[in-house]
């Protein structure tokens, strides 16, 4: 079967695996926030980079980053939240913090409001419907983490930093050729680390 449709399929049952997540485990976003928080406070000094850190507003049954982004809100550290622009585009992201005004977006998304001043990231935390331990994700199939990311690497170090719960792992995600693989994966019982981060 092509890739892409053995990911269309996935997909498919990744939602229900996800939203009975999502339901079993309610504190899963604090632990995620406290797993995921050292590791990028220590990339971040390593790489001598103070922000932003592009979050996302959780949809359904997404983890929720808020306690990580509030953690890092505390911290100073400036925040960012995705834009659509349109479908096949890369993201764009602009300012935000804990308790900024947001505004309704496509695909039943909540978005900074247009006045915000756009940013580019060095950290992404990025939501999914699947990961591997090699850090292979399943999105909902737009390719905008991946287009975005082909184009920040470009002229930065950045990190990737995929928020799930622990069920959401998969043995294998099929990837294609465009599929960019998380540098760390935060899970409410742990870190997956795919052997390149440092
Ligand atoms: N919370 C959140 N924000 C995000 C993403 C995400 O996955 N989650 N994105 C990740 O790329 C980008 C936006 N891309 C998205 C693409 C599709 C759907 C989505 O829910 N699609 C529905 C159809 C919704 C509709 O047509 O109204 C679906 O596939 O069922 C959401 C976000 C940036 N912001
Ligand atoms: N770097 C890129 N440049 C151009 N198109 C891309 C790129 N990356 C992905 N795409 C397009 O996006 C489509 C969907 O990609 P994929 O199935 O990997 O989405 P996804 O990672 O699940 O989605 P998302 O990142 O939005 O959550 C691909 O078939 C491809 O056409």
């Amino acid at each position: 079967m092509p890739i892409r449709h053995q990911k269309t399929d996935l997909r498919q049952k990744a939602r229900l695996v996800r939203a009975q997540l999502f339901c079993a485990h309610p504190d899963a976003p604090q632990a995620v926030a406290n797993h995921a928080l050292p590791p990028l406070l220590s990339w971040m000094a390593a790489h001598d980079i103070s922000g932003p850190v592009a979050g996302y507003w959780a949809k359904g049954d997404e983890l929720d980053p808020r306690p990580l982004l509030d953690a890092l809100s505390a911290r100073n550290i400036p925040l960012c939240l995705p834009v659509v622009d349109a479908v096949d585009h890369p993201l764009h992201f602009r300012h935000w913090k804990p308790g900024d005004a947001l505004r309704s977006a496509r695909f039943g998304l909540m978005e900074p409001v247009t006045t915000a001043a756009l940013c580019t990231p060095a950290v992404l935390l990025v939501p999914m419907l699947a990961f591997d331990d090699a850090g292979f994700r399943l999105g909902y199939g737009g390719g905008f983490y991946d287009r975005t990311l082909a184009i920040l690497e470009k002229t930065r170090p950045i990190l990737t930093v995929g928020l799930a719960f622990s069920g959401q792992r998969l043995e294998s995600v099929p990837h294609e050729a465009h599929d960019m693989p998380l540098d760390l994966i935060a899970t409410e019982a742990g870190l997956v680390t795919p052997a390149r981060f440092i």
